[in-house]
């Protein structure tokens, strides 16, 4: 790992020095690459799957871990749209002239080398190395274990690409081991090499990072996610909206896992909402309000506060606006929630007022992505509250320095 971090300082001044044009080669490159190795990436995804299954992992989780050909070929499509993106780094970002003649610009620059954790998920590895070269970081990518076949296979499409660019492979490395000793090391900051550690997965990994961390990190962590249903929802909204963000997809961070309606209206919109999640397989675990509206488990404490990942959704029934905003603000984990309504004054106080990375008005929680933010990729979610929040791409991966020209100018 040591080794890995002073290649990485290397890989990262190359990036730097490479320009615009070599960084974008780099990325088709690696995307040809992919295109090229499908065979071989299907089949190390089938090892991953085949253990996965033995491991015992829920069905959701080894949705996420499938490729495809459609979706080896969304991976290179997902560079190549990362390669079309602006160079993020070297804009200026603000420039200004002082009265003693000093001109000064604020400009934007790469971070350095950044450590990916993150889950068990094959296109993370092909998105975040492709966003890091974009924004030239080098990269330490850390995949989840039951991945790593899969990790390795795509890693080697990079390889190709850099070699076709002329740049070295430490520019991104991936961790070719499943030991969370690595883990643990790249938390330790590898001896300073490390500048910025980005974590992303659930509460083990949380719990991890906030005792371990000892370089800065920008958590992208869990998704406990609320949708609420005010008193001036429009009924087919609250229906349609309320189901996707709850049964898209359920395993990923952006799923809503607790409802909130409003009491005025849940007696006519509730059975309607909850009818065509049960259609869809959700299990619905309500207080005690929502449980004499439409038959459903009971809902304990612990409920409000589980990211179930799972078709589960928690359903609590409260009384307005300040009620809805008072839960989340208890039981939220700061990622995303969502208003119903067509009351604009309600939407708006719910806007100002909860303080999630994304806040969302009449749509649904699971357009919590980058590729839907139109950032053509994403590290992920960012549940941090510096240095970016929300969804993180290329342009949330610089940092900026000020370049000061001067005249011969003296400080009396
Ligand atoms: N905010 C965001 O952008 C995103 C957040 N997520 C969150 O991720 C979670 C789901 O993914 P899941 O796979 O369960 O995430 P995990 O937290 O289990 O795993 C994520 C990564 O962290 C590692 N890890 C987890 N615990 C430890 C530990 N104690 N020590 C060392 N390494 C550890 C895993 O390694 P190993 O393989 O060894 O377990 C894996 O590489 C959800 O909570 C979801 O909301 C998911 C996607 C995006
Ligand atoms: N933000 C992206 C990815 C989410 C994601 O990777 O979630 P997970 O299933 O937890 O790995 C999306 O909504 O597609």
């Amino acid at each position: 790992m040591f080794a890995m971090a002073d290649k990485a300082k290397q890989g990262a001044e190359a990036l730097r020095l490479a320009g615009p044009e070599v960084r974008t080669q780099a990325i088709l490159e690696s995307a040809k690459a992919i295109r090229a190795r499908e065979a071989e990436i299907l089949a190390a995804n089938q090892a991953d799957q085949a253990a996965a299954r033995d491991k015992g992992l829920t069905d959701a989780m080894i949705e996420r871990l499938i490729l495809n050909p459609a979706r080896v070929e969304a991976m290179a499509k997902g560079l190549e749209e990362v390669a079309a993106l602006p160079d993020p780094v070297g804009r200026e970002l603000a420039r200004w002239s002082r009265p003693n003649g000093l001109d000064i610009a604020r400009v934007s620059t790469p971070i350095g080398v950044i450590a990916i954790i993150y889950e068990s998920r094959p296109n993370v590895t092909a998105d975040a190395a492709a966003l890091c070269i974009r924004s030239s970081n080098a990269a330490i990518l850390r995949t989840g274990s039951e991945a790593l076949n899969s990790a390795l296979a795509i890693y080697a499409a990079f390889e190709d690409g850099f070699r076709a660019a002329g740049l070295p492979d430490s520019c991104v490395q991936l961790v070719p081991t499943s030991d969370r000793d690595a883990v643990g090391l790249i938390l330790g900051g590898l001896g300073g090499a490390i500048n910025l550690i980005i974590p992303r997965g659930g509460k083990s990994l949380v719990a991890r990072v906030q005792a371990e961390a000892r370089a800065p990190v920008l958590a992208h962590l869990e998704g406990l996610n609320h949708t609420y249903v005010h008193a001036s929802a429009d009924p087919e909204k609250a229906v349609a909206v309320t189901v996707n963000a709850k049964m898209r997809r359920v395993s990923v961070c952006g799923a809503t896992e607790t409802l909130l309606i409003d009491r005025a209206v849940a007696n006519d919109l509730l059975p309607k909402i909850a009818e065509a999640l049960v259609a869809k397989g959700c299990e619905l675990r309500g207080d005690e309000a929502a449980q004499a509206i439409f038959a459903m488990t009971a809902a304990t404490e612990d409920d409000w506060k589980t990211e179930y990942l799972l078709p589960i959704l928690a359903v609590k029934v409260v009384d307005g606006l300040d009620d809805a905003i008072a839960h989340i603000k208890t039981y939220g984990s700061g990622h995303t929630e969502a208003i119903i309504t067509e009351d604009a004054k309600a939407a708006e106080t719910f806007l100002n007022e909860v303080d999630s990375a994304i806040v969302i008005w009449n749509a649904s929680t699971q357009y919590a992505d980058g590729g839907e933010f139109g950032l053509g990729a994403e590290i992920g979610i960012s549940t941090d509250r510096l240095h970016a929040r929300g969804p993180v791409g290329a342009e949330q991966l610089t940092t900026f320095k000020y370049v000061v020209r001067g005249e011969g100018q003296t400080r009396p």
